[in-house]
């Protein structure tokens, strides 16, 4: 049984996931990045097996035909879809495994494993700056971001699903909440595998070994 949580991230597209995921990953090595598999193109500074798996919509069929993909969906005008191989992989080796997905994503992975999954939503301090940071981004045309700020309704419908929710407005406080919560789930009791049989053996002790 592996000692590793699913923490789920999601939030409306420019409300800051990416770049918190990026920040939690340089600072905590028990965690590991789902990366995630899309029909959508490489945007600019995207890489390959870094931000995601590019896969033509045939390939990404053809993955589902195949059991690949632990849970997948339509998000605007792409699928998107989290693979199983790797997440089965880290999670066994007791990795904490940290999936940058929406809400449809986050409600199929909680499923799978609900008593091992933290579940933290992010919101914009406001839509205005939500439409700032798309394109201060400068990443998306015009329609995209009117697109994604019209999802951004959709998505934040969905925030009462979470365990946590979080508005980042100052970067480095949501970051350090993040963290916070992190560490606070990774100490509860059934978070903690072998936390039971430890205590046990200390509880079946016969007092006078603890006298010198
Ligand atoms: N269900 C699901 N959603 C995903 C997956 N990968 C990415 N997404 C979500 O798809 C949406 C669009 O992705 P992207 O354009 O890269 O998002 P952005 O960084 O939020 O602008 C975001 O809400 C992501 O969280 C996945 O594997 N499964
Ligand atoms: N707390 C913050 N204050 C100001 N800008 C932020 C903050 N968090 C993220 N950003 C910026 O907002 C933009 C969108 O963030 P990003 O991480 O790409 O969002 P998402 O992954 O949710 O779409 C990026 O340019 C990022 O640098």
């Amino acid at each position: 049984m592996s000692n590793g949580l699913l923490i789920i991230l999601s939030s409306p597209s420019g409300a800051g996931k990416t770049t918190v995921c990026r920040r939690l990953l340089a600072e905590d090595e028990r965690l590991m990045l789902s990366i995630s598999a899309t029909t959508g193109p490489p945007r600019a500074a995207e890489k390959e097996g870094m931000d995601y798996f590019f896969l033509s919509p045939e390939a990404f069929h053809a993955w589902i035909l195949e059991g690949a993909f632990l849970e997948y969906a339509p998000v605007l005008d792409n699928w998107y879809g989290t693979p199983r191989e790797a997440v089965q992989a880290r999670f066994a080796e007791g990795k904490d495994i940290l999936f940058d997905v929406d809400w449809q994503g986050g409600r199929a992975i909680s499923q799978k494993i609900p008593e091992r999954t933290v579940r933290i939503f992010i919101l914009p301090p406001s839509l205005k700056e939500l439409e700032r940071r798309l394109k201060g981004r400068n990443q998306d045309p015009e329609e995209i971001i009117q697109r994604r700020m019209a999802q951004a309704q959709q998505e934040i419908s969905h925030w009462a699903e979470y365990d946590y929710v979080l508005v980042n407005e100052d970067l480095d406080e949501t970051v350090h909440n993040v963290k916070s919560i992190i560490q606070a789930e990774r100490l509860k009791k059934n978070h903690q595998r072998d936390l039971f049989d430890w205590v046990r053996a200390l509880e079946a002790m016969p007092s006078q070994d603890f006298i010198p």
